[in-house]
């Protein structure tokens, strides 16, 4: 419930800072800890059918009192008594905004939706957004080194654990599962064994196009925190040399506890610079495969990771764009002839996938 209603608010600002707004009457943001209070009001009373609407707003009017903010405690009880009283045409209100203002219906920064009117067509981003503030489900990845799905399934059984399969074109069926945990997950026996991984099912398509065979050598360029570096190396039947490198030498050591507690031995992992180090070298190592798992914007898993539409801006995509260029440079260094390189974004900008390729492509045409 309180994570709940915390994501929701992170969700939904723009609507309900705009439902705030709205009742102004054109004077100053309100104090920010009454900003807050007033979407969770709001967010409860919109999105939420759990709490009753006199619960909320007395809830929100004790925490008015509590956080320092008691002289506005009578205007959060108006504020959001008027919008219970009005709760049908403030209903009416979104779904007009939805089909009319698409940004603040569905609380997203104005310059992306154009983008997305554009590239989609209305209909299509209206889609796409709806699905951004739709809950994630979790999935596991079944540890096919350790164990086998029917015997983890059976474990689960035994554990706080609910289960569904999931059937995706790229993946054997009896490796994925839609999972519902009622502990957290790390404190499962299964989890702490390395049965399985949490993993969105869309991530394993990049190491499935990769397709690692035993014995090879593997470059994972961006590993951490290693799920797809894990993945691969299952399809290597954990025979050969992988290696998971990353620019954050801290988030390396979280590709080295995953790797550790899925039983993985072919892995290792080196920070980017060392790989500069080695791909400067007389006789420089190189990779049967290399995987570029680049960093991007995200805005193709805004769905999961909620507050990156409040971060990501052109200048930054701009930015990215020169990075995933020279991360793709590096590969093609690195690779040996007749290899293979995957290159794979969360992101769904022409600028950080097809504009990346194609100037790469154009620029290896001129060499
Ligand atoms: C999309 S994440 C990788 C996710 C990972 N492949 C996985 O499946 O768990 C991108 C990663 O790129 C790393 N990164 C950013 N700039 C980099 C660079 N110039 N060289 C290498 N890694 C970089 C970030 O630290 C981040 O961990």
């Amino acid at each position: 419930m309180t994570s709940e209603l915390i994501y929701g608010c992170i969700r939904w600002k723009a609507l309900l800072d705009h439902l705030v707004a709205r009742r102004q009457d054109g004077k100053k943001r309100q104090k920010a800890a009454v900003q807050v209070i007033l979407r969770m009001g709001l967010y409860q009373l919109f999105f939420m059918d759990r709490v009753p609407s006199h619960a909320l707003v007395s809830e929100c009017v004790n925490l008015a009192k509590s956080r320092g903010a008691a002289g506005a405690a009578g205007f959060v009880n108006a504020f959001l008594r008027q919008y219970v009283r009005e709760q049908a045409e403030t209903q009416e209100l979104i779904a007009e905004l939805q089909e009319n203002k698409l940004h603040i219906g569905w609380s997203h920064p104005d310059w992306l939706v154009n983008e997305w009117v554009k590239r989609y067509g209305k209909e299509g981003a209206q889609r796409l957004l709806s699905w951004n503030n739709s809950p994630a489900p979790i999935f596991a990845r079944i540890n096919r080194l350790k164990s086998t799905g029917p015997t983890v399934r059976k474990l689960w059984e035994h554990e706080p654990i609910t289960f569904r399969d999931v059937q995706v074109d790229w993946c054997d069926s009896e490796d994925l599962a839609e999972i519902k945990v009622s502990a957290p997950v790390h404190s499962l026996d299964s989890f702490k064994r390395g049965l399985f991984y949490v993993q969105d099912p869309s991530t394993l398509l990049s190491v499935k196009v990769l397709d690692p065979q035993p014995g090879e050598s593997i470059l994972d360029l961006c590993s951490a925190p290693g799920g797809k570096s894990c993945y691969i190396a299952q399809r290597m039947e954990d025979k050969g040399k992988l290696i998971a490198s990353d620019i954050d030498e801290l988030r390396l050591n979280v590709v080295r506890e995953n790797s550790e507690r899925l039983g993985i031995t072919c892995l290792e992992t080196q920070p980017a610079s060392a790989i500069d180090h080695i791909l400067a070298g007389e006789q420089p190592m190189t990779f049967d495969r290399i995987l570029i798992d680049a960093p991007c914007s995200n805005s193709g898993v805004i769905r999961r990771r909620i507050d990156v539409r409040w971060r990501i801006s052109k200048a930054e995509i701009a930015q990215l764009h020169e990075t995933q260029f020279g991360l793709l440079m590096k590969a093609a260094k690195a690779v040996k002839k007749g290899g293979i390189i995957v290159y794979s974004t969360c992101s769904l900008e022409p600028e950080e996938n097809e504009h990346v390729i194609r100037r790469f492509l154009k620029r290896s045409e001129t060499r």
